[in-house]
C-alpha cells in the first residue's frame, strides 16, 4: 500500500505538536516538512530549530523537502536536526551527485525533487545515489493548488524506467494530492503520498477523522 505523509506546513503552524501527536495514533508512515528560503520559492516555511524541537515528540521518520538554493550547505543542519530523509532540488544545485551523496554520508535516504516541468533525463547520471524521487504536481512553494495533468505521464515513465531498471527507488507525489487525483497517481505508480490541505488538512475536518477516510479511500481501491 502507498505511504501516507501529512504535509507539516498545512497544519496549524501554531500547534504542530498537537498535529504530530494526533496524526501518530493514526499511524502516518512519514512527516514531509517543507524548508523554503524565499528564495528557490517564493515563500517561507520551516527552519531546522522547528524541526528539532518536534524530533522530540515522535519517531516516525521525518522526510525534509528543500525547497531552497544551495541545499548542499545545509545538509548537516538538517541531519543534526532529525531527519530521516532528505530531497534537494535539482534545479537548486550545481553539483548534484556530491549534495545527494552528502545526503547518503550522513545515513539518510537521498531523495531528487523535480519541478513540473523539469524532465526526468535529468536523473540518467545519479540513479545509484538515490532512494525516491519527489515529482511536484503543482509548482513548489504554496499549499492549495491545482494538480498539473501533465506529470501523469511524468510519473508513469518514471515508474516503467524504475521496473526496467529493477531499481530500488520510490516515487513520491507532493502538491494537491486528493481523493480525486489518489486514484490516478496510484494508477501510474506512486509510492509515497504527501497529503496537504487537499486530503488531510481541511477546514472544519478533524485530523483523525480526515486520517480514518484517507487511509478507507486507498484501502478501498
Ligand atoms: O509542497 C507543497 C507546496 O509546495 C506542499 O507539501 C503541498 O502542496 C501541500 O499539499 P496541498 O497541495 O494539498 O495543499
Amino acid at each position: 500500500m502507498a505511504k501516507i505523509g501529512p504535509s507539516l506546513m498545512c497544519a496549524d503552524m501554531g500547534n504542530l505538536e498537537d498535529a504530530i501527536l494526533r496524526l501518530d495514533q493514526k499511524s502516518v508512515d512519514f512527516f514531509h516538512l517543507d524548508v523554503m528560503d524565499g528564495r528557490f520559492v517564493p515563500n517561507f516555511t520551516l527552519g531546522p530549530d522547528i524541526v528539532k524541537t518536534l524530533r522530540s515528540h515522535t519517531k516516525t521518520p521525518f522526510d525534509i523537502h528543500l525547497m531552497i538554493e544551495e541545499p548542499e550547505k545545509y545538509i548537516d543542519v538538517f541531519a543534526d536536526s532529525g531527519a530521516d530523509m532528505i530531497s534537494v532540488h535539482v534545479e537548486a544545485t550545481t553539483h548534484l551527485q556530491r549534495t545527494l551523496q552528502l545526503i547518503r554520508n550522513r545515513g539518510l535516504k537521498a531523495g531528487i525533487a523535480l519541478n513540473p516541468a523539469t524532465p526526468l533525463s535529468n536523473l540518467d547520471y545519479i540513479w545509484d545515489t538515490i532512494d525516491y524521487v519527489v515529482l511536484m504536481t503543482v509548482n513548489p512553494g504554496f499549499a492549495g493548488q491545482k494538480f498539473i495533468p501533465l506529470v501523469y505521464d511524468k510519473i508513469e515513465q518514471l515508474s516503467q524506467y524504475i521496473a526496467e531498471k529493477q531499481l530500488t527507488i520510490d516515487i513520491q507525489v507532493d502538491g494537491n494530492i486528493s481523493f480525486e487525483t489518489i486514484p490516478k497517481v496510484l494508477e501510474k505508480g506512486a509510492d509515497m503520498l504527501v497529503c496537504g490541505t487537499s486530503s488531510l488538512f481541511k477546514k472544519d475536518n478533524f485530523l483523525e477523522e480526515a486520517m480514518d477516510d484517507l487511509n478507507s479511500f486507498i484501502s478501498s481501491l
